[in-house]
């Protein structure tokens, strides 16, 4: 299905996210579960030089790259009545304006005995996209969101934020991409906060 159908006519609508929607929507909504999508891994791939970078140190930022066996957990929100069109309207300027990303629809799948799953919006950022970065070493990456911010704060913001929700709301999921690249990102940092 096409996002442009699940989102026509609709008076409700879920939208997953799985980055900074996690913990900072900044739209309103009638309620969010936590939960994952089947097929896809999050990685660390994509360039931001707006939001955590600039355009001469772009920082880096969470997309969905396909995966058969993989599955990715983050919250899905429902947006309902005159919430659908606002929500959309401000991440289409957040999420696709600013941050390159395109809309897909996917099945969200709420956490906990038999509940059933639902159809989501989520915002990926694919490889042809002009501020893709794609794969890069742990270290590389940690290097990277360790000296860029943009105009909504600095990258380890970012990932320190996104490593404490899969902490304190997924803490039986293991990330090791999320937390190699935050062990990375505190050892850097911490002779740098605990010098004189
Ligand atoms: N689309 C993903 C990633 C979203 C994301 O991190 N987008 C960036 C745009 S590059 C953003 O909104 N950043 C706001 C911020 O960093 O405060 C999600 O569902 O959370």
């Amino acid at each position: 299905m096409k996002p442009q159908d699940i989102v026509a006519g609709k008076s409700s609508l879920w939208i997953f996210g799985y980055g900074s929607l996690v913990w900072k929507p900044d739209f309103k909504y009638k309620r969010s579960k936590i939960g994952y999508i089947k097929g896809y891994k999050r990685r660390f791939w994509h360039g931001d030089n707006f939001h955590r970078g600039d355009d001469e140190m772009p920082g880096r930022v969470v997309t969905l790259i396909e995966e058969d066996d993989a599955c990715t957990w983050g919250v899905a929100f429902e947006v309902t009545g005159s919430q659908v069109e606002e929500s959309l309207k401000y991440l289409n300027v957040r999420e696709a304006v600013r941050g390159g990303y395109l809309t897909r629809v996917v099945e969200f799948f709420p956490q906990g005995m038999n509940q059933s799953p639902d159809q989501a919006l989520v915002y990926i950022a694919t490889p042809d996209n002009p501020i893709y970065l794609g794969p890069a070493s742990t270290e590389k990456i940690a290097a990277q969101i360790a000296v860029c911010k943009g105009k909504s704060g600095h990258n380890i913001e970012y990932l320190l934020r996104l490593a404490e929700f899969m902490r304190d709301s997924c803490p039986d999921v293991d990330d090791p991409h999320l937390f190699s690249i935050e062990a990375a990102v505190l050892t850097t940092i911490r002779p740098i906060l605990l010098a004189g």
